[in-house]
Protein backbone atom coordinates (compact mmCIF):
# COMPACT_ATOMS: atom_id res chain seq x y z
CA UNK A 1 0.00 0.00 0.00
CA UNK A 2 1.39 3.44 -0.68
CA UNK A 3 2.20 5.88 2.04
CA UNK A 4 0.37 9.00 2.74
CA UNK A 5 2.04 12.52 0.96
CA UNK A 6 0.60 15.65 3.19
CA UNK A 7 0.70 18.50 0.89
CA UNK A 8 0.00 22.01 2.81
CA UNK A 9 -1.05 25.51 0.64
CA UNK A 10 -0.78 28.09 2.91
CA UNK A 11 -2.61 31.72 2.75
CA UNK A 12 0.05 32.81 0.12
CA UNK A 13 -0.79 29.98 -2.40
CA UNK A 14 -4.49 30.68 -2.00
CA UNK A 15 -4.26 34.52 -2.16
CA UNK A 16 -6.65 35.14 -5.47
CA UNK A 17 -8.00 33.37 -8.39
CA UNK A 18 -4.50 32.73 -10.40
CA UNK A 19 -3.15 31.11 -7.03
CA UNK A 20 -6.26 28.38 -7.00
CA UNK A 21 -5.65 27.50 -10.28
CA UNK A 22 -1.83 27.20 -9.93
CA UNK A 23 -2.42 24.97 -6.78
CA UNK A 24 -4.45 22.83 -9.00
CA UNK A 25 -1.85 22.67 -11.75
CA UNK A 26 0.50 21.59 -8.93
CA UNK A 27 -1.87 18.65 -7.66
CA UNK A 28 -2.78 17.60 -11.71
CA UNK A 29 -0.33 15.21 -11.59
CA UNK A 30 0.42 14.31 -7.86
CA UNK A 31 -3.05 13.81 -6.83
CA UNK A 32 -3.69 9.90 -5.72
CA UNK A 33 -5.06 8.20 -3.00
CA UNK A 34 -3.46 8.55 0.14
CA UNK A 35 -2.78 11.75 -0.45
CA UNK A 36 -4.47 14.75 1.83
CA UNK A 37 -4.02 18.20 1.21
CA UNK A 38 -4.41 20.72 3.30
CA UNK A 39 -5.41 24.67 3.07
CA UNK A 40 -5.18 27.74 4.88
CA UNK A 41 -7.70 30.91 4.68
CA UNK A 42 -7.18 32.87 1.34
CA UNK A 43 -4.70 35.58 1.33
CA UNK A 44 -5.37 38.03 4.81
CA UNK A 45 -8.38 36.56 5.67
CA UNK A 46 -7.51 35.57 9.10
CA UNK A 47 -6.50 39.38 9.68
CA UNK A 48 -9.81 40.53 8.43
CA UNK A 49 -11.60 38.18 10.72
CA UNK A 50 -8.82 39.77 13.75
CA UNK A 51 -10.28 43.15 12.61
CA UNK A 52 -13.85 42.31 12.59
CA UNK A 53 -13.47 40.48 15.78
CA UNK A 54 -11.50 43.27 17.54
CA UNK A 55 -14.78 45.90 16.13
CA UNK A 56 -17.19 43.56 17.78
CA UNK A 57 -15.20 43.86 20.83
CA UNK A 58 -14.93 47.67 21.01
CA UNK A 59 -18.93 47.42 20.10
CA UNK A 60 -17.67 49.30 16.64
CA UNK A 61 -19.79 48.39 12.91
CA UNK A 62 -18.18 45.41 11.26
CA UNK A 63 -20.87 45.16 8.42
CA UNK A 64 -19.06 47.09 6.01
CA UNK A 65 -15.84 44.65 6.82
CA UNK A 66 -17.68 41.62 6.82
CA UNK A 67 -19.22 42.21 3.10
CA UNK A 68 -15.45 43.30 2.21
CA UNK A 69 -14.48 40.03 3.12
CA UNK A 70 -17.52 38.13 1.11
CA UNK A 71 -17.52 40.27 -1.92
CA UNK A 72 -13.20 39.14 -1.71
CA UNK A 73 -13.78 35.10 -1.48
CA UNK A 74 -17.24 35.95 -4.55
CA UNK A 75 -15.26 37.76 -6.70
CA UNK A 76 -12.69 34.38 -6.26
CA UNK A 77 -15.50 32.39 -7.23
CA UNK A 78 -16.47 34.64 -10.40
CA UNK A 79 -13.09 33.82 -11.49
CA UNK A 80 -13.37 30.32 -10.97
CA UNK A 81 -16.62 28.93 -11.56
CA UNK A 82 -19.53 29.23 -14.37
CA UNK A 83 -22.68 31.71 -13.17
CA UNK A 84 -25.26 29.74 -11.20
CA UNK A 85 -22.16 27.11 -9.74
CA UNK A 86 -23.07 25.45 -5.99
CA UNK A 87 -20.33 27.48 -4.62
CA UNK A 88 -22.40 30.69 -5.03
CA UNK A 89 -24.85 29.76 -2.34
CA UNK A 90 -22.39 28.08 -0.03
CA UNK A 91 -20.19 31.00 0.36
CA UNK A 92 -23.88 33.59 1.02
CA UNK A 93 -24.63 30.33 3.70
CA UNK A 94 -21.53 30.38 5.17
CA UNK A 95 -21.18 34.44 5.86
CA UNK A 96 -25.03 33.47 7.52
CA UNK A 97 -23.25 31.44 9.81
CA UNK A 98 -20.59 34.08 9.96
CA UNK A 99 -23.27 36.45 11.10
CA UNK A 100 -24.82 34.40 13.33
CA UNK A 101 -21.64 33.83 15.26
CA UNK A 102 -20.97 37.29 15.19
CA UNK A 103 -24.16 38.48 16.66
CA UNK A 104 -23.51 36.32 19.73
CA UNK A 105 -21.96 38.47 23.10
CA UNK A 106 -18.21 39.10 23.50
CA UNK A 107 -16.33 40.32 26.43
CA UNK A 108 -12.68 40.21 27.31
CA UNK A 109 -13.61 36.54 29.44
CA UNK A 110 -15.25 35.28 26.75
CA UNK A 111 -12.39 36.76 23.98
CA UNK A 112 -10.61 33.32 23.24
CA UNK A 113 -13.18 30.77 22.65
CA UNK A 114 -15.81 33.54 20.59
CA UNK A 115 -12.06 34.18 18.51
CA UNK A 116 -11.84 30.69 17.57
CA UNK A 117 -15.60 29.89 16.53
CA UNK A 118 -15.32 32.76 14.05
CA UNK A 119 -11.49 32.82 12.82
CA UNK A 120 -11.78 29.08 11.77
CA UNK A 121 -14.28 30.67 9.35
CA UNK A 122 -11.19 31.74 6.97
CA UNK A 123 -10.28 28.29 6.22
CA UNK A 124 -14.08 26.52 6.08
CA UNK A 125 -14.11 28.90 3.28
CA UNK A 126 -11.28 28.75 1.56
CA UNK A 127 -11.47 24.54 1.71
CA UNK A 128 -14.68 24.40 0.13
CA UNK A 129 -13.63 26.79 -2.64
CA UNK A 130 -10.68 25.19 -3.41
CA UNK A 131 -12.31 21.25 -3.32
CA UNK A 132 -14.84 22.21 -5.19
CA UNK A 133 -12.45 23.92 -8.00
CA UNK A 134 -10.51 20.85 -8.05
CA UNK A 135 -13.58 18.70 -8.35
CA UNK A 136 -14.58 21.06 -11.07
CA UNK A 137 -11.40 20.48 -12.83
CA UNK A 138 -12.02 16.75 -12.98
CA UNK A 139 -9.36 16.39 -9.86
CA UNK A 140 -11.65 14.60 -7.50
CA UNK A 141 -11.45 15.18 -3.91
CA UNK A 142 -13.33 14.53 -0.32
CA UNK A 143 -13.64 17.47 1.58
CA UNK A 144 -12.93 16.45 5.31
CA UNK A 145 -13.73 18.98 8.20
CA UNK A 146 -10.68 19.01 10.22
CA UNK A 147 -12.85 20.08 13.38
CA UNK A 148 -13.71 16.02 13.31
CA UNK A 149 -9.84 14.79 13.30
CA UNK A 150 -7.58 17.44 15.38
CA UNK A 151 -8.82 16.88 18.69
CA UNK A 152 -7.45 19.60 21.39
CA UNK A 153 -7.94 20.87 24.71
CA UNK A 154 -10.35 23.92 25.73
CA UNK A 155 -6.95 26.16 25.65
CA UNK A 156 -8.93 28.68 22.62
CA UNK A 157 -6.72 30.04 20.79
CA UNK A 158 -4.00 27.86 21.71
CA UNK A 159 -5.26 24.63 22.06
CA UNK A 160 -3.11 21.77 22.28
CA UNK A 161 -3.30 18.73 20.72
CA UNK A 162 -4.78 14.87 21.98
CA UNK A 163 -2.40 13.50 20.36
CA UNK A 164 -3.55 9.66 20.92
CA UNK A 165 -7.48 10.68 20.62
CA UNK A 166 -6.27 12.37 16.33
CA UNK A 167 -4.22 9.57 15.72
CA UNK A 168 -7.27 7.33 16.76
CA UNK A 169 -9.90 9.92 14.72
CA UNK A 170 -7.21 9.74 11.72
CA UNK A 171 -7.01 5.80 11.72
CA UNK A 172 -10.61 5.45 11.89
CA UNK A 173 -12.12 8.16 9.66
CA UNK A 174 -9.37 9.36 7.18
CA UNK A 175 -7.65 6.47 6.61
CA UNK A 176 -10.35 4.81 5.14
CA UNK A 177 -11.19 7.68 3.17
CA UNK A 178 -7.70 7.72 1.63
CA UNK A 179 -7.55 4.59 0.84
CA UNK A 180 -9.80 5.38 -1.92
CA UNK A 181 -9.64 9.33 -2.65
CA UNK A 182 -7.19 12.17 -2.09
CA UNK A 183 -8.80 14.33 1.14
CA UNK A 184 -8.55 18.11 1.57
CA UNK A 185 -8.92 19.87 5.00
CA UNK A 186 -8.22 22.46 6.62
CA UNK A 187 -5.30 23.62 8.57
CA UNK A 188 -5.20 25.46 12.12
CA UNK A 189 -8.62 24.03 13.40
CA UNK A 190 -9.78 21.48 15.57
CA UNK A 191 -12.25 21.16 18.43
CA UNK A 192 -11.88 20.06 21.92
CA UNK A 193 -13.50 17.32 23.78
CA UNK A 194 -17.26 18.74 23.71
CA UNK A 195 -17.11 19.98 20.20
CA UNK A 196 -16.26 23.50 20.67
CA UNK A 197 -13.69 24.80 18.12
CA UNK A 198 -10.52 25.79 18.60
CA UNK A 199 -7.20 26.76 17.06
CA UNK A 200 -3.61 25.57 17.38
CA UNK A 201 -2.58 29.07 17.49
CA UNK A 202 -1.60 31.82 14.31
CA UNK A 203 -0.17 30.36 11.43
CA UNK A 204 -1.02 26.70 12.94
CA UNK A 205 -1.51 25.06 9.33
CA UNK A 206 1.85 23.84 8.78
CA UNK A 207 1.23 22.39 12.11
CA UNK A 208 -2.08 20.48 11.14
CA UNK A 209 0.01 18.74 8.35
CA UNK A 210 2.53 17.89 10.77
CA UNK A 211 -0.25 16.17 13.32
CA UNK A 212 -2.02 14.57 10.22
CA UNK A 213 1.51 13.31 8.75
CA UNK A 214 2.73 11.67 12.26
CA UNK A 215 -1.19 10.30 12.98
CA UNK A 216 -1.40 9.00 9.71
CA UNK A 217 2.39 7.28 9.81
CA UNK A 218 3.27 9.80 6.28
CA UNK A 219 5.64 9.08 4.21
CA UNK A 220 6.57 12.83 3.52
CA UNK A 221 5.00 16.77 4.15
CA UNK A 222 5.38 19.06 2.08
CA UNK A 223 4.51 23.16 2.24
CA UNK A 224 3.99 25.05 -0.73
CA UNK A 225 5.94 28.52 -0.32
CA UNK A 226 6.18 31.82 -1.88
CA UNK A 227 9.90 31.42 -1.65
CA UNK A 228 12.49 28.83 -3.13
CA UNK A 229 12.99 26.75 0.26
CA UNK A 230 14.25 27.81 3.62
CA UNK A 231 16.93 30.38 3.20
CA UNK A 232 19.03 31.96 5.35
CA UNK A 233 16.85 34.56 6.08
CA UNK A 234 13.30 36.18 4.96
CA UNK A 235 14.29 37.60 1.40
CA UNK A 236 11.65 40.24 2.47
CA UNK A 237 13.22 42.11 4.52
CA UNK A 238 17.18 40.98 3.40
CA UNK A 239 19.47 40.83 0.14
CA UNK A 240 21.58 38.37 -1.43
CA UNK A 241 19.60 35.28 1.01
CA UNK A 242 21.01 31.61 0.32
CA UNK A 243 18.91 28.53 0.10
CA UNK A 244 19.34 26.05 2.40
CA UNK A 245 19.37 22.31 0.13
CA UNK A 246 19.03 20.34 3.27
CA UNK A 247 18.73 21.15 7.37
CA UNK A 248 18.54 18.72 9.85
CA UNK A 249 15.26 18.54 12.38
CA UNK A 250 17.45 20.56 15.02
CA UNK A 251 18.81 23.10 12.78
CA UNK A 252 15.44 23.76 11.28
CA UNK A 253 13.86 23.80 14.44
CA UNK A 254 16.13 26.42 16.01
CA UNK A 255 15.64 28.46 13.29
CA UNK A 256 11.47 28.59 14.30
CA UNK A 257 12.39 28.87 17.67
CA UNK A 258 13.94 32.03 17.13
CA UNK A 259 11.02 33.81 14.55
CA UNK A 260 12.06 32.39 11.38
CA UNK A 261 8.30 32.05 10.07
CA UNK A 262 8.70 30.55 6.78
CA UNK A 263 7.68 27.17 9.41
CA UNK A 264 5.28 27.28 12.25
CA UNK A 265 7.38 26.50 15.00
CA UNK A 266 5.51 23.24 16.32
CA UNK A 267 5.85 21.81 12.66
CA UNK A 268 9.04 20.14 13.21
CA UNK A 269 8.97 17.99 16.58
CA UNK A 270 6.39 15.55 15.52
CA UNK A 271 8.15 15.05 12.14
CA UNK A 272 11.46 14.39 13.89
CA UNK A 273 10.05 11.93 16.28
CA UNK A 274 8.40 9.66 13.48
CA UNK A 275 11.65 10.12 11.05
CA UNK A 276 9.16 12.12 8.40
CA UNK A 277 10.90 14.14 5.89
CA UNK A 278 9.48 17.77 5.41
CA UNK A 279 9.64 19.29 1.80
CA UNK A 280 9.63 23.58 2.07
CA UNK A 281 8.84 24.44 -2.01
CA UNK A 282 7.71 26.98 -3.87
CA UNK A 283 4.78 27.01 -5.36
CA UNK A 284 5.71 29.13 -8.02
CA UNK A 285 8.36 27.14 -8.94
CA UNK A 286 7.03 23.74 -8.20
CA UNK A 287 9.45 21.23 -9.94
CA UNK A 288 12.78 23.31 -8.32
CA UNK A 289 13.76 20.91 -5.55
CA UNK A 290 13.36 23.68 -2.90
CA UNK A 291 14.62 22.56 0.80
CA UNK A 292 14.42 19.04 2.19
CA UNK A 293 14.58 18.67 6.32
CA UNK A 294 15.28 15.05 7.74
CA UNK A 295 17.35 13.38 10.33
CA UNK A 296 20.53 12.59 7.65
CA UNK A 297 20.66 16.24 6.20
CA UNK A 298 24.90 17.75 5.44
CA UNK A 299 24.15 20.90 7.30
CA UNK A 300 25.75 24.24 6.56
CA UNK A 301 26.66 26.55 9.87
CA UNK A 302 26.02 30.17 7.43
CA UNK A 303 24.94 32.98 9.04
CA UNK A 304 21.32 32.96 9.28
CA UNK A 305 19.42 35.92 10.25
CA UNK A 306 15.90 35.80 11.90
CA UNK A 307 14.20 39.56 12.47
CA UNK A 308 11.05 39.62 15.05
CA UNK A 309 9.09 42.51 15.19
CA UNK A 310 6.32 43.57 17.57
CA UNK A 311 8.28 43.15 20.37
CA UNK A 312 8.21 44.39 23.84
CA UNK A 313 10.91 44.96 26.23
CA UNK A 314 10.06 44.97 29.44
CA UNK A 315 12.15 45.58 32.57
CA UNK A 316 11.31 44.73 36.27
CA UNK A 317 13.10 46.41 39.02
CA UNK A 318 13.16 44.31 42.66
CA UNK A 319 11.81 47.57 45.09
CA UNK A 320 13.09 46.13 48.23
CA UNK A 321 16.42 46.87 48.00
CA UNK A 322 17.47 42.76 47.47
CA UNK A 323 19.31 41.20 44.71
CA UNK A 324 17.19 39.09 41.64
CA UNK A 325 17.10 35.76 43.07
CA UNK A 326 15.40 32.32 41.90
CA UNK A 327 11.79 33.56 43.31
CA UNK A 328 11.68 36.73 41.36
CA UNK A 329 12.36 35.18 38.03
CA UNK A 330 9.82 32.14 39.03
CA UNK A 331 7.39 34.89 40.12
CA UNK A 332 7.83 36.22 36.71
CA UNK A 333 7.71 33.16 35.01
CA UNK A 334 4.24 32.39 36.54
CA UNK A 335 2.58 35.30 35.72
CA UNK A 336 3.86 35.21 31.83
CA UNK A 337 2.98 31.43 31.77
CA UNK A 338 -0.58 32.06 32.90
CA UNK A 339 -0.81 35.19 30.58
CA UNK A 340 0.52 32.55 27.56
CA UNK A 341 3.25 34.89 26.95
CA UNK A 342 6.39 33.74 25.60
CA UNK A 343 9.54 35.04 26.46
CA UNK A 344 12.17 35.48 23.35
CA UNK A 345 14.83 36.80 25.27
CA UNK A 346 15.64 37.04 29.06
CA UNK A 347 18.16 38.81 30.61
CA UNK A 348 19.10 39.52 34.60
CA UNK A 349 21.46 42.01 36.56
CA UNK A 350 21.89 42.35 40.19
CA UNK A 351 18.67 44.53 40.58
CA UNK A 352 16.69 43.27 37.05
CA UNK A 353 14.82 41.22 35.08
CA UNK A 354 14.43 42.30 31.57
CA UNK A 355 12.41 39.94 29.44
CA UNK A 356 11.06 40.52 25.57
CA UNK A 357 7.79 38.72 24.12
CA UNK A 358 5.77 39.49 21.74
CA UNK A 359 3.25 42.47 21.73
CA UNK A 360 -0.42 40.68 22.27
CA UNK A 361 -4.31 42.45 22.95
CA UNK A 362 -4.55 43.06 26.57
CA UNK A 363 -1.63 40.79 27.50
CA UNK A 364 1.11 43.71 28.28
CA UNK A 365 -1.49 45.75 31.09
CA UNK A 366 -2.27 42.01 32.24
CA UNK A 367 1.36 41.50 33.20
CA UNK A 368 1.90 45.15 34.57
CA UNK A 369 -1.36 44.62 36.89
CA UNK A 370 0.09 41.33 38.28
CA UNK A 371 3.43 42.46 38.62
CA UNK A 372 3.50 45.68 39.38
CA UNK A 373 3.44 45.14 43.30
CA UNK A 374 6.85 43.42 43.65
CA UNK A 375 8.68 45.47 40.71
CA UNK A 376 8.83 48.70 39.52
CA UNK A 377 8.41 48.24 35.78
CA UNK A 378 9.42 49.93 32.84
CA UNK A 379 9.02 49.10 29.14
CA UNK A 380 9.49 49.62 25.58
CA UNK A 381 6.97 48.52 22.46
CA UNK A 382 7.72 48.78 18.97
CA UNK A 383 11.02 47.12 19.04
CA UNK A 384 12.52 44.20 16.89
CA UNK A 385 14.60 41.49 17.90
CA UNK A 386 17.10 39.87 15.59
CA UNK A 387 18.72 36.91 16.24
CA UNK A 388 21.79 35.45 14.42
CA UNK A 389 22.91 32.41 14.11
CA UNK A 390 26.88 31.83 13.39
CA UNK A 391 27.48 34.77 13.38
CA UNK A 392 30.84 36.59 11.52
CA UNK A 393 31.98 39.60 12.77
CA UNK A 394 30.95 40.90 8.92
CA UNK A 395 27.41 39.59 9.38
CA UNK A 396 26.79 41.30 12.55
CA UNK A 397 28.48 44.70 12.49
CA UNK A 398 26.33 46.46 9.85
CA UNK A 399 22.89 45.27 11.56
CA UNK A 400 22.92 48.32 13.91
CA UNK A 401 23.22 51.35 10.93
CA UNK A 402 20.51 53.39 11.78
CA UNK A 403 19.14 51.57 14.99
CA UNK A 404 19.45 52.25 18.75
CA UNK A 405 20.56 48.92 20.62
CA UNK A 406 18.40 48.37 23.88
CA UNK A 407 19.77 44.69 24.55
CA UNK A 408 22.23 42.45 23.60
CA UNK A 409 23.19 39.04 24.15
CA UNK A 410 25.49 36.40 22.30
CA UNK A 411 26.66 32.91 22.94
CA UNK A 412 29.19 31.02 21.12
CA UNK A 413 26.92 30.29 18.19
CA UNK A 414 24.19 33.01 18.61
CA UNK A 415 23.86 36.97 18.96
CA UNK A 416 20.68 38.46 19.95
CA UNK A 417 20.34 42.05 19.38
CA UNK A 418 16.86 44.54 20.68
CA UNK A 419 16.65 47.22 18.42
CA UNK A 420 14.89 50.50 17.86
CA UNK A 421 14.69 52.71 14.78
CA UNK A 422 16.66 55.26 15.35
N1 LIG B 1 14.39 31.90 6.56
C1 LIG B 1 13.38 32.09 5.71
N2 LIG B 1 13.39 31.49 4.51
C2 LIG B 1 12.36 31.67 3.65
N3 LIG B 1 11.28 32.44 3.90
C3 LIG B 1 11.22 33.06 5.09
C4 LIG B 1 12.26 32.91 6.05
N4 LIG B 1 11.93 33.62 7.17
C5 LIG B 1 10.75 34.17 6.93
N5 LIG B 1 10.30 33.86 5.66
C6 LIG B 1 9.01 34.32 5.12
O1 LIG B 1 8.10 33.24 5.15
C7 LIG B 1 7.13 33.49 4.14
C8 LIG B 1 6.38 32.21 3.84
O2 LIG B 1 5.71 31.79 4.98
P1 LIG B 1 4.19 32.18 5.23
O3 LIG B 1 3.92 33.60 4.85
O4 LIG B 1 3.81 31.74 6.61
O5 LIG B 1 3.49 31.27 4.16
P2 LIG B 1 2.02 30.76 4.10
O6 LIG B 1 1.19 31.61 5.03
O7 LIG B 1 1.64 30.94 2.67
O8 LIG B 1 2.10 29.34 4.51
C9 LIG B 1 7.98 33.99 3.00
O9 LIG B 1 7.22 34.76 2.12
C10 LIG B 1 9.08 34.79 3.68
O10 LIG B 1 8.78 36.17 3.66
N1 LIG C 1 -4.95 31.23 8.46
C1 LIG C 1 -4.27 31.05 9.72
C2 LIG C 1 -3.49 29.75 9.75
C3 LIG C 1 -2.27 29.64 8.89
O1 LIG C 1 -1.42 28.83 9.13
O2 LIG C 1 -2.16 30.41 7.84
P1 LIG C 1 -0.84 30.40 6.83
O3 LIG C 1 -0.62 28.97 6.40
O4 LIG C 1 -1.26 31.29 5.73
O5 LIG C 1 0.33 30.93 7.62
C4 LIG C 1 -3.40 32.27 10.03
O6 LIG C 1 -3.27 33.15 9.18
O7 LIG C 1 -2.89 32.36 11.12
Amino acid sequence: MTKTQIHKFGGASVKDALSVQNLANILRNRLRNNFVIVVSAMGKTTNHLENIISLKLDRKDYSGNSTILKDFHLAICSELFPEGHVIFPKIENYFILLHHELNKSISKDNYDEYYDRIIGFGEILSSRIVMEYLCFQDLLVLWQDARELICTDSDFRFAKVDWERTRRNCQSQLKPKLEQFPVLTQGFIGADRAGRPTTLGREGSDFTAAILAGSLDAASVTIWKDVPGVLNADPKIFSGTTLFVELDYQQAAQMTYYGASVIHPKTIKPLANAGIPLFVKSFLDPEEPGTKIHARAKTESIPTFILKKDQILVSLKVTDFTFIEEKHIHQVYEQLQALKLHVNMLQTSAISISIVIDYELFKLEQLLTLLNQDFEIRYNEGLELLTVLYPNTDSVSKLLDGYELMLEQSTRNTVQLVRRLK
